[in-house]
């Protein structure tokens, strides 16, 4: 499998003019990420997590049916490329929680996982990015994503 570089440098951050954009990165991400990494996504209600998610696996050959895993907690898709976990982890008051879950074991056996609000797990996964969406105001429905790391 070949991997493009990540679209964006740490600290760099991006216009995003529509949904077809936030998708792509998310398209774009999945490309960059080798099988058993973990992206961590951030951003206040309607920033368009659930959408890059569904960029993401889309690209990886899912091409509908991702929804928010706000009340489930965590979504799995089995794509033609392997699973993509998607967690929520905003109500988890632990991270222990997660981890009493399996939750490593499922991030090293998938093909790509995407943590939502994962601050408490930012330090045990120093090597995955995070991405930060915000509506951008005065700017219509246009997001801004920064990597923060
Ligand atoms: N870059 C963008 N420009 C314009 N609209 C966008 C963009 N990204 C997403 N949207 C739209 O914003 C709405 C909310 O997006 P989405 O559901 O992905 O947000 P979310 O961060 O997952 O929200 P929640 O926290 O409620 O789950 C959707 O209607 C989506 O189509």
């Amino acid at each position: 499998m070949s991997l493009s570089p990540f679209p964006l440098a740490p600290g760099e951050s991006r216009r995003l003019p529509g949904e077809q954009a936030q998708r792509a990165l998310g398209a774009a991400v999945a490309g960059a990420l080798p099988p058993g990494s973990l992206l961590f996504l951030e951003g206040e209600l309607g920033a368009g997590k659930t959408t890059l998610t569904q960029g993401l696996v889309a690209e990886l050959g899912f091409p509908e049916g991702v929804t928010s895993p706000t009340y489930a907690l965590m979504h799995v898709y089995p794509t033609p490329a392997g699973s993509v976990l998607h967690v929520d982890a905003y109500r988890v008051r632990d991270v222990a929680e997660l981890y009493e879950m399996d939750l490593e074991a499922l991030i090293l056996g998938s093909r790509l996982s995407v943590i939502e609000w994962g601050e408490g797990l930012y330090a045990d996964w120093p090597v995955a990015p995070i991405l930060r969406l915000e509506h951008l105001e005065g700017d219509g429905e246009a997001r801004r994503v920064t990597r923060r790391r």
